[in-house]
């Protein structure tokens, strides 16, 4: 028995890896940084989408020639990228405001330390190498006092989310202060269900949190109609509570922010949303001037006037000198109802001088227009790659993992060799061509050994039987020992599901006839079972339809399968099928997989022509009709001569 690699010690050669990667990853962001200051100088843009789709482009063909998938190195990298952009941008936004350059920063945020905005704050300095003195607050309105006030240098306020969307009780603070908007951060907001260890799931009877977490997790919390909730003033004293509190809580937090309080996850992913995000503007008393090489964002408070088209006309000046707008949110004025303020965000610098003419323009046509902030927009638009370059190209790579169409089960890439189904004397495929007959068994009379004799003697090795519901057990077993005796095979065709069973009992091989090729719980039965099958494809089906029927039966373990082309409606007889042997040659072409060609519903006439068509084109089977006996003789002698022949 194969011995099995010790785990420990394959899991420090991937604890090993880790810590590689994580040096190469912090080596690529100090070069990234080193690219920030050429462009310092420079004056060239941060972002340089071109640059992107080159390196992404090459590292995609790479990655597949290690057996890695497109998409999984594309989105890496897009994180790879997004982290490289921000960063360059915090790193010249900091050189813009050098002068103003501190030891230390003063931060106010809502909560304590483990709240969301705690985390936001401490990422955002993180970043800028700023560090950090916290300043934990009880609501907004204090974290915007305490800036206004000199005692904070910023204030971190969440504007928006991605699932409860615009926290208007900011948006009504921002329509007050004096302080400008100086940054945003955006952080993913995985909300956990956090509780003092040993807790459990089934115990919790009260959950803590912040109204925003609660709407944000709605629908988790419906699901647990039991649990009562508790409002707290932010995440972080819902946690605090929770860590004084016993085993029958919990609250809602992120699982980094509930370390802080030695509390432990008891669930996850509890947003109604996937992907969970919230926005957070930074705000400070003066504001900052945003070097033209960052993408800004420019965000404004307007009032129009009462007038019918007022907004629109506002909004066209935007238009006008091709900017942007990323959000509208409108708010009511208090103390005037029915009138609302509308909070703009534009992707735009007011160093820009269209940017600054069309706010003059603006002046003019509403009652009320400032200018909130301007400021680095943290909106990195992942670089995308063409479809074609996700795709996987066959002779790029030999270890390119299989397209979704090539690794088909009945395709050439799939299995190399053709495919051989052999029953008795009969061969189907590789090179073998086979002859077989089709009757219908209440036909037969009594006759059965004369008959079965005169097929033998025709030249064919099978005969597929049709109209067995009609006959009992003894009739199909007495022929089926006629057929065998004589070395022919009997195939049964399954013209209904109820007759599998007693088809199976008597037959070598079965046929799903093309009025059952859709039948998808026939195929995985025949599919299941350990018998070859020949597959008709229905006279209404495209090479795909019955190719993919091919593939569910495949899929079900059953190796042994023959296609069948028995004629498909035309537009020149509708009445009359038509053989399409175009389908012969393109199927053979792309798949393993056997074909016979069934001949007994084309006209009599056309027959002998078809069949020796059909050998031509490589069929590996001809079937026809049960008919005159002394003619077919003839056909398939001719037909075996002409398949011998080199
Ligand atoms: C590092 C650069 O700046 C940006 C970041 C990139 C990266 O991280 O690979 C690529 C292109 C730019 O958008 C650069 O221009 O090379």
């Amino acid at each position: 028995m194969k011995k099995a690699p010790q785990l420990n010690l394959v899991r420090e050669q991937i604890t090993s890896v880790d810590k590689s990667l994580l040096e190469l990853l912090a080596k690529r962001r100090q070069l990234s940084l080193e690219v920030a200051r050429s462009k310092e100088i420079d004056i060239r843009p941060i972002r340089d989408t071109k640059r992107e789709k080159e390196l992404l482009a090459d590292l995609v063909k790479q990655g597949r020639e290690h057996g890695l998938d497109a998409h999984y190195v594309l989105s890496l990298y897009q994180s790879i990228i997004e982290d490289s952009v921000l960063n360059q941008q915090a790193y010249l936004q900091s050189q813009a405001d050098f002068a103003g350059r501190k030891l230390l920063y003063n931060i106010a945020y809502l909560g304590a330390r483990g709240s969301y905005s705690y985390i936001a704050a401490h990422r955002y300095c993180e970043r800028r190498d700023m560090e950090m003195q916290d300043m934990g607050c009880h609501s907004f309105g204090e974290i915007i006092r305490a800036v206004e006030s000199g005692h904070a240098d910023y204030g971190f306020l969440p504007i928006e989310n991605t699932s409860s969307g615009s926290i208007n009780e900011v948006y009504d603070l921002l329509q007050h202060t004096n302080l400008s908007i100086v940054a945003e951060t955006t952080i993913e907001v995985g909300h956990c269900l956090l509780a003092k260890p040993n807790s459990s799931l089934e115990h919790i009877k009260t959950v803590y949190a912040h109204p925003q977490p609660i709407s944000q997790c709605s629908r988790y919390l419906n699901e647990h109609p039991n649990i009562k909730l508790h409002y707290c003033a932010s995440s972080a004293e819902a946690m605090e509570l929770v860590s004084k509190g016993d085993n029958t809580v919990a609250a809602i937090g992120s699982a980094e922010g509930g370390a802080y309080y030695n509390l432990e996850v008891l669930d996850q992913n509890l947003a109604n949303q996937k992907i969970n995000q919230s926005r957070f503007i930074v705000v400070a008393r003066k504001a900052v001037s945003v070097p033209t090489q960052i993408p800004a964002k420019t965000t404004l408070i307007m009032t129009t006037g009462q007038t019918p088209g007022s907004l629109a006309d506002a909004l066209l000046v935007l238009k006008l000198h091709n900017l942007n707008i990323t959000k509208l949110e409108s708010r009511p004025i208090y103390g005037t109802p029915w009138e609302e303020m509308f909070y703009l965000d534009i992707d735009g610098n007011t160093a820009h001088r269209h940017v600054r003419q069309a706010l003059h323009e603006m002046e003019r046509i509403t009652r009320f227009i400032k200018v909130l902030g301007c400021y680095s927009s943290e909106n990195v638009k992942p670089t995308q790659l063409e479809n074609s370059q996700l795709l996987i190209e066959p002779d790029s790579s030999k270890n390119a993992l299989p397209q979704e169409a090539d690794s088909a089960r009945y395709s050439r890439s799939f299995k190399e060799h053709n495919t051989e189904v052999v029953s008795g004397e009969l061969h189907i495929g590789n090179g073998a061509l086979a002859a077989i007959t089709s009757l219908n068994v209440t036909t037969l009379g009594n006759s059965y050994s004369q008959q079965a004799q005169a097929l033998r003697e025709a030249g064919f090795q099978a005969v597929i039987v049709d109209g067995i519901s009609q006959v009992n057990n003894d009739v199909l077993s007495h022929f089926r020992n006629q057929l065998n005796n004589l070395g022919l095979q009997c195939i049964i065709s399954v013209q209904q599901q109820a007759d599998l069973l007693f088809a199976k009992s008597h037959a070598d091989l079965l046929l799903i006839p093309g009025e059952q090729m859709f039948n998808k719980e026939l195929l995985s039965q025949l599919g299941a079972m350990n018998m070859p099958v020949i597959l008709e494809r229905n006279n209404m089906a495209s090479e795909q339809d019955w190719l993919s029927a091919a593939d569910s039966l495949l899929s079900c373990g059953n190796q042994q399968l023959i296609l069948c082309e028995a004629g498909i409606r035309s537009f020149s007889h509708p009445e009359q099928l038509t053989l399409d042997l175009a389908a012969l040659v393109n199927i053979k072409s792309i798949s393993h997989l056997p074909m016979i060609i069934n001949l007994s519903y084309i006209n009599a006439d056309l027959q002998p022509q078809l069949a020796q068509a059909a050998e031509h084109l490589h069929a590996d089977g001809i079937v026809l009709p049960a008919g005159n006996l002394k003619e077919q003789r003839q056909l398939l002698a001719e037909i075996y001569r002409q398949h011998s022949q080199p």
